[in-house]
């Protein structure tokens, strides 16, 4: 005996009646997320086609990466362990060289350049490292006068600038402290105002905050926000932390076995994700896996005692929706949450909901023809026991 028998379990998909519009336009909510963002609309700052990189002939550490980055945008770079994110940002400033493919960095092709012309091309790329990499021997200041030093800065305009970027960070009262006597939100700091000293319009970080307690992460991804703003900076992100994409960046790339698999605005990266692979690395801040223990208990076919399960996203305004009390007031059913998290990406709410939909009485097609409204995206899962 089916305990649903009023239930369609036919494809949900060939929903018939709409019991309730909402007073406004509907627009398709459908889950692909939108070809244009301002990586699309801008002319890119940088511009990457078909980059390839290995260390060992045959084997692409890189494999054709074609990635636009739009100028003034925060572009974090995710993916497994090994998948070429820390490479692919080195190509960016040639401290890798690749093996095929180009990079333009405001229109110039740097895999082209050498020697004074590179050297040259590099000023306009800062990178702050995880590790901090200072010069133990010597003081914040003596670590930030370096690039000018190198550069061929005068003494005077050394005095005159190195004051100006601690300041900028906030360790103006460090400027004679040696890197041991600093802490590591500091250090990083002062790897930051180095990373700054030429004036560079693009800054790469590689997992700069990964080594720094959350409350410090929280201030330096506060710092490079002002400075991103501020500075109208360019930033490449590479950070396993979805705390520090989500809180930060603009835009997002995820990597897999050296290919691009996703890229786009960060909020549409995080509520439609295509691929298994961004879900599971996303899983930390939206809901969309659910738990092996929970997953086993859906089927493809109804059962006594199940009920069918639905994923929501509720996107942008539709995240502060009443779906639950409105599915009671349209069908009388009294839904169960099975999992879920809201979230806010970018300063906008992201809600991701399992629900479970127990009623005797009502057609699921319709219900879900009814989901179908702006910002509300809902995929059929099954059924829970
Ligand atoms: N200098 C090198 N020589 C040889 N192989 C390298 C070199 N640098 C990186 N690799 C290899 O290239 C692949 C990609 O490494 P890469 O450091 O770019 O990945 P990643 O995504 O940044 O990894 P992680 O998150 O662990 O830092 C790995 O298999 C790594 O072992």
């Amino acid at each position: 005996m089916s305990a649903l028998p009023h239930w369609s379990s036919d494809d949900p998909s060939s929903a018939a009646t709409v019991q309730f519009l909402p007073p406004e336009p509907t627009t398709d909510a459908s889950p692909r997320r939108p070809a244009s963002s301002a990586a699309t609309r801008h002319r890119p700052i940088i511009r990457i086609e078909g980059l390839s990189k290995s260390y060992v002939a045959g084997e692409n550490v890189l494999d054709g990466i074609s990635l636009h980055v739009a100028p003034g945008s925060i572009h974090g770079i995710i993916g497994r362990s090994g998948a070429g994110k820390s490479t692919l940002v080195r190509c960016l400033n040639r401290l890798e060289t690749p093996s095929a493919g180009q990079i333009e960095i405001d229109g110039q092709d740097i895999t082209r350049l050498h020697g004074a012309a590179l050297r040259q091309a590099r000023r306009s790329i800062g990178m702050v490292f995880q590790h901090f990499n200072l010069l133990s021997s010597r003081t914040a200041a003596g670590n930030v006068a370096l690039p000018l030093e190198l550069a061929g800065h005068s003494a005077a305009q050394i005095r005159q600038r190195v004051p100006e970027l601690l300041a900028l960070v906030g360790l103006a009262h460090k400027a004679d402290a040696y890197p041991v006597e600093l802490s590591g939100g500091q250090k990083q700091r002062v790897g930051i105002a180095r990373a700054l000293a030429l004036e560079p319009r693009i800054l790469l970080s590689d997992e700069a905050t990964s080594a720094l307690d959350p409350e410090t992460t929280e201030q330096t991804l506060q710092l490079l926000k002002r400075i991103n703003q501020r500075l109208g900076l360019t930033i490449v992100l590479i950070s396993h932390e979805m705390e520090v994409v989500r809180d930060i960046a603009s835009h997002v790339t995820v990597l897999e076995h050296g290919r691009v698999i996703e890229s786009g605005p960060t909020y549409d990266v995080f509520a439609f994700p295509q691929t298994p692979t961004a879900r599971r690395f996303l899983s930390s801040i939206v809901a969309h896996d659910l738990p092996e223990a929970l997953a086993s208990r859906i089927q493809p076919q109804p059962a006594p005692g199940s009920a069918p399960a639905i994923r929501l996203v509720l996107a942008h305004a539709a995240a502060s929706m009443p779906v639950i009390a409105l599915l009671h007031q349209h069908f009388g059913i009294q839904a169960r949450i099975l999992h879920g998290r809201v979230d806010t990406i970018g300063g906008q709410p992201l809600g991701v909901l399992t629900l479970a939909l127990p009623h005797a009485d009502v057609r699921l097609d319709e219900v879900l023809a009814w989901l179908r409204q702006p910002g509300l995206h809902t995929e059929f899962l099954g059924h829970a026991l």
